[in-house]
C-alpha cells in the first residue's frame, strides 16, 4: 500500500506520517522546502518522540520524499499509483496541491481502485475545498473521466505538534494525545485500513467539537497570552487572566456544542478540561508566536472564533468572551508572521463596518455584527493611543 502525503512538516511528519507508517503504508512525501525534501531522502528513518503523561518515541521508516515543487512529475507519477493522497500543508495551500493530484488522477488507470483523497488540516470540509480545487483542474470537472478514480473524505486531525528545537533534524516531538476521525461514507465498503483513525458516519459533531474546543481554546491563550508577553503556552496559562479567559471562551463553545450537536454537557466539560491540560502540557515547548500564527485566518468566517460566535449569537446565546479573544487576536503583531502586518494594514485602512464584513464576512444584518464592530472599534482607538 502507497500513500502520498503532501506537507512534510510537523503534523506530516508527526501525525499523517507516523499513522500511515504505523498503517504499513510506504509513505511518500511531497514538499517544496528543498532541504527538508532532501534531508528527507538522504535518510531512512527518524523518530517520533511523544511527550506527557505516556511518553513513548516511535520509528518512522521507509518512506521516500520528492520536491513537488521542482520534480512535480514524479510526484504525479506516484500519485498515480498510490492508494492514497493526504495533505498537512495548511488550508490556505491546498489550491496549489490541487493541480499535481489532478494530474496524477489523469495519469491514474482507470483499472485501479478510486484514490483515496483525505486533507488532513484545521479547517471545516478541508478535503470539499481540495476537492473543489482538484474539479477545478480537470477538463469537464466532475464528470472527466479521471474525476471518478478518485474518492474524497473529509477529516479532523488533533495532535499538538509544536515548532521543533533548531538541531532536532527530521527527529519530532509531539503531545502523547492525538485523535483522526474520517468520515466513513465516501468510501463505502472499502474504507482504507489505518488501525490509529476512526471512521464516524457524519464528520460534523467531531470537527466543530476539535476545532470549537481545542483550536479555539488554544488560539485564545496564544492571542491573550501574546499580550501578556508570555514566552510560552504553559507560561500564558498560568496567566490567572489568561487561563480565565480560555475557560470563558470553552464556556461558550461549550454551550453551542452542547445546544447543536446534543453533547452531554458532562462529557463536553470533561473535554474541555483534558484540552486545558493538554495546552500547558509541561513536556512541550510551545509558543504564542506558533499558535496565534495567520490571524487573518483565524479570525475568518468559519473558523475558530467567528464561526461559534455567529452561530451563538444567532439563538441568543453569550459571545462575550469570543469578542474578548478576538480583540486580542487583532493585536497579535508577531514579526515572524506576515499575516500579522497584514492585518494591522487592514485595521489602518479599513473602516470597523468594513473591517467585520470583509475580513470576517459577518454582514450589518448578523446579529453579531454590533458586538463584533465595537470589538474591532476598541483596537482601533488601543492602536492610535
Ligand atoms: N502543528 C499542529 O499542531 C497541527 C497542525 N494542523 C494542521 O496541519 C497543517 C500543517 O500544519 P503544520 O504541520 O503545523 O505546519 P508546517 O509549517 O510545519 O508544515 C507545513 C508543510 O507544508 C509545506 N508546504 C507548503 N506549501 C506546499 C506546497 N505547495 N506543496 C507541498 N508542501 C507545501 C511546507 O514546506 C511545510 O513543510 C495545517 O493545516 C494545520 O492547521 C492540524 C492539527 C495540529
Ligand atoms: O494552523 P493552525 O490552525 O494554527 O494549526 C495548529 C493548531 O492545531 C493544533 O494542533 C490543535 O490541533 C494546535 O497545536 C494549534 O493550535
Amino acid at each position: 500500500m502507497k500513500a502520498v502525503h503532501f506537507g512534510a512538516g510537523n503534523i506530516g511528519r508527526g501525525f499523517v506520517g507516523l499513522i500511515l507508517h504505523d498503517a504499513g503504508y510506504e509513505v511518500v512525501f511531497a514538499d517544496v522546502n528543498a532541504e527538508l525534501i532532501d534531508a528527507l531522502a538522504a535518510s531512512t528513518s527518524y523518530q517520533v518522540r511523544a511527550v506527557g503523561e505516556n511518553s513513548s518515541t516511535r520509528t518512522v521508516t521507509g518512506y521516500r520524499a520528492f520536491n513537488s515543487g521542482t520534480d512535480e512529475e514524479a510526484v504525479v507519477a506516484e500519485i498515480a499509483t498510490a492508494d492514497i493522497v493526504t495533505t498537512a500543508v495548511g488550508p490556505n495551500i491546498l489550491r496549489f496541491v490541487a493541480p499535481v493530484i489532478a494530474r496524477g488522477l489523469s495519469q491514474r488507470s482507470p483499472d485501479r481502485a478510486p484514490l483515496q483523497v483525505m486533507a488532513c488540516e484545521n479547517a471545516i470540509n478541508a478535503t470539499d475545498a481540495l476537492k473543489a480545487e482538484i474539479v477545478g483542474r480537470l477538463d469537464g470537472g466532475e464528470t472527466s473521466p479521471a474525476f471518478a478514480r478518485a474518492v474524497f473524505a473529509n477529516t479532523a486531525v488533533d495532535r499538538i505538534v509544536p515548532n521543533q528545537e533548531p538541531g532536532a533534524g527530521l527527529d519530532v516531538t509531539v503531545e502523547d494525545f492525538f485523535e483522526w476521525a474520517i468520515e466513513a461514507g465516501p468510501f463505502g465498503a472499502t474504507p482504507p485500513v489505518i488501525p490509529d483513525a476512526h471512521f464516524v458516519p457524519d464528520l460534523a459533531p467531531y470537527i466543530e467539537r476539535k476545532l470549537f474546543t481545542v483550536n479555539t481554546g488554544h488560539a485564545t491563550a496564544a492571542y491573550h497570552g501574546w499580550i501578556e508577553g508570555a514566552s510560552t503556552l504553559a507560561d500564558a496559562l498560568s496567566i490567572p487572566a489568561v487561563f480565565t479567559e480560555v475557560k470563558a471562551v470553552l464556556a461558550e463553545t461549550k454551550a453551542l456544542l452542547v445546544a447543536k450537536h446534543e453533547f452531554d454537557p458532562a462529557t463536553q466539560e470533561a473535554y474541555l478540561e483534558k484540552n486545558l491540560a493538554r495546552f500547558a502540557n509541561p513536556y512541550l515547548t510551545d509558543t504564542p508566536e506558533r499558535v496565534g500564527r495567520q490571524p487573518l485566518r483565524k479570525i475568518s468566517r468559519h473558523e475558530r472564533f467567528i464561526g461559534p460566535a455567529a452561530e451563538l449569537a444567532e439563538r441568543g446565546l453569550p459571545t462575550a468572551a469570543l469578542l474578548r479573544a478576538v480583540g486580542a487576536a487583532l493585536r497579535f503583531d508577531a514579526p515572524s508572521d506576515p499575516q500579522s502586518a497584514e492585518l494591522a494594514t487592514l485595521l489602518d485602512t479599513l473602516t470597523p463596518e468594513q473591517f467585520v464584513e470583509q475580513v470576517s464576512g459577518i454582514e450589518p444584518a448578523h446579529p453579531l455584527y454590533p458586538g463584533l464592530v465595537a470589538t474591532v472599534r476598541s483596537v482601533v482607538a488601543f492602536r492610535s493611543e
